[in-house]
């Protein structure tokens, strides 16, 4: 049979969906692969291009059993050692139900380093313990051993996994979570096809050298990055080097990744970003997307021609693939925020039946101006509750934290600081020191609630921009209402301010409005949405700007709250909040081992 035959060309980009789709551990296809027969793979291929049979799932429990490596990758073409996942990386996809527990077998082969693995947007009510964070809520899984993490996934949507120690996720220790609703529940909008869209920028030094970096003197910053990837794959130009061994622009791991479309049909993309630096724009040449999914939450439908989207979100898309059939269209993703100095991420929109390798015929979009910090804050605000699925929040709160969002040095290293502190955390992690009430494991003392408002200029460099290490923590009065102003200021740069994506581990919170300048006490809080604020886990602070959230301290444990920004949470940019520590079980012996537990009786693989 010609290649040239569409039903030839079906299989093809058929074949490669469905190996992707096999690759990402998509049980229900494995089984037709076993006899790959070119029929057996057509009717697999015809059932997965009718529907995703994401809907016949069961609410059970799933077992994951993964082995963590480095091994060689070319994800842009230049070949490094990155951090894999049973060989993958990004890692497999965890699809389940709402309902289900999920329960993972992380095993650390890696041979010189602790691992750790958060499960970013599943609020782990009562396994505190499983959030993953390491010197946070556990001590890192050391070289050669094995931890189970067990939660139950209690929110249909989209989330992302990746690794919570050091700088390992943007070696590469990452993926997608997939939680389905329940049975006889539908979503609130239609589409034919389900898919799946992992964003992510990528460097070439090793994790272990960008974090030297930043913690010398000198310091040596990350810089930008040298390629972003779309589904683990990207391209950079390997001609650039001087010694182009390591590169080759024909490895099949650096070709684009391939999005196949039916003409007419309307397709849902779970776009995730888990960049280690940039904010991000996507678009897909010609075709509008109407956002209806944020962090888990259900959105007022909206209409974008690119998307703004922060390490750490995750968003649902619809795109119907109405535009002129006989072509191919880019998918891109561009740097913004910073000025860009990464080439455009490709990935290809390919309308069957033709080649998914087909170059569409344009030129790919460079993206929206870098510094339209207006665009992206219209973006932030148009982000609302969907009609119907709306959970209003408290009126008031019992408590307001303002926290001014800092560059500073300590002893001459660069950090990040909140009012002023950096966090360093302990040896022995917040939840087990709180919890066995080793009162000695870290600063008993709390730390300030806001900042010497009057007279810090945002706009300037701090006349004084040395910063404190502290380990204190926010400690919250069970089931009440928190408010959070995250400040933004000037960095130690002139006339530089920079966009940082802060994330909350535990919980969703309410997005309570957002600002240009300094956060006004009297006035602002007036104007809070307090009818339809979207319910997200991680939000952006834009450049000068404020963002204010709300939350319930309603889920026993300790929970992280910081910028997602890999190298700016590596630099102390995070707060620790407590709630409900008494309310917690009884911690497996399993997370423990390190600082005051180091002699605990702990289970060994
Ligand atoms: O933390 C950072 O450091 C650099 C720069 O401010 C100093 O090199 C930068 O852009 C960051 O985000």
């Amino acid at each position: 049979m010609s290649s040239s035959q569409p039903i030839f060309r079906l299989w093809t980009s058929c074949f490669l969906q469905a190996t992707l789709d096999y690759l990402e551990g998509q049980v229900h296809l494995i089984t037709s692969f076993a006899n790959s027969t070119k029929i057996v793979i057509g009717v697999a291929c015809l059932l997965k291009l009718r529907k995703n049979n994401f809907s016949t799932v069961e609410a059970r429990t799933r077992h994951y059993d993964w082995e963590v490596n480095y091994e060689y990758k070319s994800p842009d073409c230049y070949k490094k050692l990155a951090i894999t996942i049973n060989g993958r990386t990004p890692g497999p996809t965890i699809l389940a139900q709402q309902g289900d527990t999920i329960i993972v077998k992380l095993q650390n082969n890696l041979l010189t380093e602790n691992v750790a693995i958060h499960w970013h947007g599943i609020r782990q009510i009562g396994t505190p313990w499983s959030d993953g964070t390491g010197g946070f809520t556990q001590c890192p899984i050391q070289p050669g051993e094995k931890l189970i993490y067990k939660f139950v996934v209690d929110r249909a949507g989209t989330y992302t996994y990746h690794g919570h120690y050091g700088m390992q996720r943007e070696a590469g220790l990452y993926g997608t979570i997939i939680v389905l609703l329940p049975n006889g529940v539908s979503e609130p909008f239609s589409y034919d096809y389900d898919r799946n869209i992992i964003l992510n920028d990528w460097y070439h030094k090793s994790s272990d050298e960008q974090a030297t970096g930043l913690s010398s003197i000198p310091f040596v910053f990350v810089g930008e990055p040298q390629s972003l990837l779309i589904n683990g794959k990207g391209k950079y130009n390997c001609s650039l080097l001087t010694t182009p061994g390591a590169c080759n622009a024909t490895n099949p791991q650096c070709s684009p990744h391939v999005l196949t479309v039916v003409p007419g049909k309307t397709y849902r993309l779970r776009i995730g970003s888990l960049t280690a630096l940039s904010a991000l724009s996507f678009e897909i040449e010609g075709h509008d997307m109407t956002v209806v999914e944020a962090d888990g939450s259900y959105v007022e439908p909206f209409v974008v021609r690119n998307l703004y989207i922060y390490s750490g979100e995750t968003y649902s898309v619809l795109v119907k693939a109405n535009q002129d059939p006989s072509r191919n269209y880019w998918i891109t993703i561009n740097v913004v925020s910073r000025k860009p100095a990464t080439p455009t991420g490709l990935a290809i929109f390919n309308y069957y039946p033709n080649h998914p390798q087909k170059p569409p015929p344009t030129v790919p979009t460079t993206g929206p101006l870098w510094n339209d910090t207006t665009s992206r804050l219209a973006q932030s605000i148009a982000l609302k509750a969907r009609q119907g699925f709306i959970d209003t929040p408290p009126l008031t709160s019992d408590r307001a934290i303002v926290l001014l969002n800092t560059q500073n040095k300590i002893d001459g290293y660069y950090k990040w600081a909140l009012n002023n502190l950096s966090l360093t955390f302990p040896t022995t992690p917040y939840l087990i020191a709180l919890k066995e009430n080793l009162t000695d494991a870290f600063d008993q003392n709390p730390p300030p609630d806001g900042y010497d408002f009057a007279s810090y200029d945002i706009y300037r460099v701090a006349k004084n921009v040395n910063a404190t290490s502290s380990n204190r923590i926010y400690r919250l009065r069970f089931n009440s209402t928190v408010d959070i102003i995250l400040q933004n200021a000037n960095t130690m740069t002139v006339n530089n301010s920079e966009t940082h994506p802060w994330h909350l581990h535990g919980h969703e919170f309410w997005v309570l409005g957002y600002g240009m300048g300094k956060y006004n006490m009297s006035s602002d809080g007036k104007k809070y949405n307090l009818v339809n604020p979207i319910m997200k886990n991680t939000v952006p602070l834009h450049p000068y700007g404020w963002t204010a959230l709300r939350f319930q301290a309603n889920n026993p444990g300790v929970w992280a709250f910081h910028c997602h920004v890999e190298s700016h949470f590596y630099m102390g940019m995070a707060v620790v909040f407590e709630e409900g520590i008494e309310k917690v079980g009884n911690l497996p012996s399993s997370i423990m081992g390190c600082g005051e537990t180091k002699s605990y009786n702990r289970p060994r693989p």
